[in-house]
């Protein structure tokens, strides 16, 4: 029996993005603690969250690829993750305003063989200058409440972007170019897959 893949991801982007690579995979949620400890420069953290999600999966498959994924973004030195409300989505695209953030995400990979692989990713975006009731607007399409920095770039967001510099798919969640390279390095996908 060939190895399985698993996403551990309860994130449809993440998804998407990987249907694209064309190889058949599994989806498991994995549940992990998303505390970071205080300090943490975001690359190291998008690895460490991500290494954890996919050790807590690789514990229901051992004998499978399982991959996890964090994304981050970080403005002024500061962390912005997925909003808890929606004043703190506010807060989150005031901030973002006519400024550049990074959007970190990290991708760790478990290996069948018992190994875990990491890397981060890391893309600059730049956002136009904000009216109040644009950012009013775009909450109530309720579409920040699921994402880090409040702002899908995929969706109605697209809209505040002036330029990015890096690679698109880091900001929608998952580098997805860098990460079939370095499953191809790893082994996967095996031949009769
Ligand atoms: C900045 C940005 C983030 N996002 C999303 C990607 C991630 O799904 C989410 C960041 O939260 P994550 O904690 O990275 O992921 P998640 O909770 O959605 O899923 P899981 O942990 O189960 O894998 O923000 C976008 O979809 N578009 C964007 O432009």
């Amino acid at each position: 029996m060939p190895p399985r893949f698993v996403l551990a991801s309860r994130s449809p982007r993440r998804r998407q993005l990987l249907e694209l690579a064309g190889w058949p995979f599994d989806v498991q949620e994995s549940h992990a603690d998303e505390t970071i400890p205080p300090g943490t420069p975001p690359d190291e953290a998008v690895q460490l969250l991500a290494r954890r999600k996919a050790e807590a999966v690789r514990k229901t498959a051992p004998r499978a690829y399982v991959l996890g994924a964090d994304t981050l973004v970080v403005c002024d030195g500061r962390f912005l993750g997925k909003p808890r409300t929606a004043e703190e989505a506010f807060h989150m695209l005031r901030q973002l305003s006519g400024r550049t953030h990074d959007v970190w995400t990290g991708v760790a990979i478990a290996t069948p063989g018992g190994d875990m692989v990491s890397f981060a990713e890391k893309t600059a975006v730049t956002f136009w200058e904000l009216e109040d009731e644009d950012i009013a607007a775009y909450i109530a399409t309720g579409e920040p409440m699921d994402k880090a920095g409040a702002y899908g770039i995929q969706g109605r967001a697209a809209l505040f972007v002036k330029r990015i510099e890096g690679d698109y798919l880091t900001v929608v969640g998952l580098p997805l170019s860098r990460t079939v390279r370095e499953l191809r390095r790893l082994g996967w996908p095996p031949p009769e897959v």
